[in-house]
């Protein structure tokens, strides 16, 4: 991607697999707005992008997200405390604020390409809001983890609210946690299902990442690209309605060559096939 962000790197590590990297270390890549709408700009590149099939979502230095820059929040508050302008006013810029948000974390959850988010050191407020959007949830031993908005005066409004009762979690933990903002670590998030594996160390959580998106890359892109539609379609809906969605999505995918160069690579024991880019 030719695209320079100011706050993330793009690399790719291996053959269609992109590592998207928050790139504020000394800020403990604190969520400025800067880097906030970089990532939903990287993501929606990224989600047309053909030579990229999966994402690896890092965080440079000692944490993977410090959460909301809180240095850099004044205009929040400022649009809330600018008495020039009345109540209904300033709330409908705060509407539009908070809609831009939360915008750029579901372009991670619309991007077609599955996103692994492998967590390292704190991941806390606004990093939960970014990992729960994401497809795979991989985390170091060291990794801590609080949804942290209440400690700050707010109810999450980014997606942690919205996407952590969606992943499987039992529902009295998730809210002792929203309701609480304290700390946990990788084994009781792994113990809950919020990660779904923990390594011993970063540089094997990133090893290990590397592997599993290689593993997903070699896929049919139709078939993974449409897997990950599919599921987060039928997360949101009846199953009789998913079930009708994904007919219909089908109908069109199904013509695809990879089904008959898949079916002759699985018949004749070759390795994976090349897939035509998508
Ligand atoms: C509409 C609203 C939408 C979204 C709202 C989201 C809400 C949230 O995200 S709530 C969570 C807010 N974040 C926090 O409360 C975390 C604050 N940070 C920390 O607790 C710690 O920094 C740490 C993450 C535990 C890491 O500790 P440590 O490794 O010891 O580093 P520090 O020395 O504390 O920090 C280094 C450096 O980074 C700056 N920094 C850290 N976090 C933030 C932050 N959230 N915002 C701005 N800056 C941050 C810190 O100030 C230090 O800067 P120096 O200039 O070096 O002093």
């Amino acid at each position: 991607m030719d695209k320079k962000f100011t706050h993330l790197i793009i690399q790719k590590p291996a053959p269609f697999v992109a590592n998207v990297q928050l790139n504020r270390p000394d800020q403990r890549n604190a969520l400025n707005y800067t880097l906030w709408h970089e990532i939903g700009e990287a993501f929606n590149l990224l989600s047309t992008d053909p030579d990229i099939r999966v994402i690896i979502l890092t965080g440079n230095g000692k944490s993977f997200c410090a959460g909301l820059d809180l240095k850099e929040s004044q205009d929040l508050l400022s649009i809330a405390s600018n008495d020039t302008e009345d109540a209904a006013r300033r709330g409908r810029k705060l509407l539009e604020k908070i809609k831009t948000m939360q915008k750029a974390f579901t372009l991670i959850e619309e991007c077609p390409k599955p996103v692994i988010a492998a967590v390292h050191g704190h991941c806390v407020g606004g990093g939960i809001d970014v990992i729960t959007a994401c497809d795979i949830r991989y985390a170091s031993t060291d990794a801590v983890f609080s949804v942290k908005e209440v400690d700050i005066g707010l109810a999450a409004d980014t997606g942690t609210l919205n996407r952590l009762p969606k992943i499987g979690l039992s529902d009295s933990w998730v809210r002792e946690l929203s309701y609480t903002g304290r700390l946990f670590g990788a084994k009781e998030a792994l113990e809950h299902g919020l990660v779904s594996k923990v390594f011993d160390n970063q540089e094997v959580l990133l090893k290990s990442s590397l592997e599993l998106a290689s593993i997903m890359a070699q896929k049919s892109p139709v078939a993974l690209q449409g897997t990950k539609v599919l599921l987060n379609y039928s997360r949101d809906h009846s199953i009789d309605e998913s079930l009708k969605f994904t007919a219909a999505w089908n109908m069109s995918q199904l013509l695809t060559d990879d089904i008959g160069k898949a079916a002759m690579a699985t018949i004749s024991k070759q390795g994976p096939p090349k897939f035509s880019k998508l």
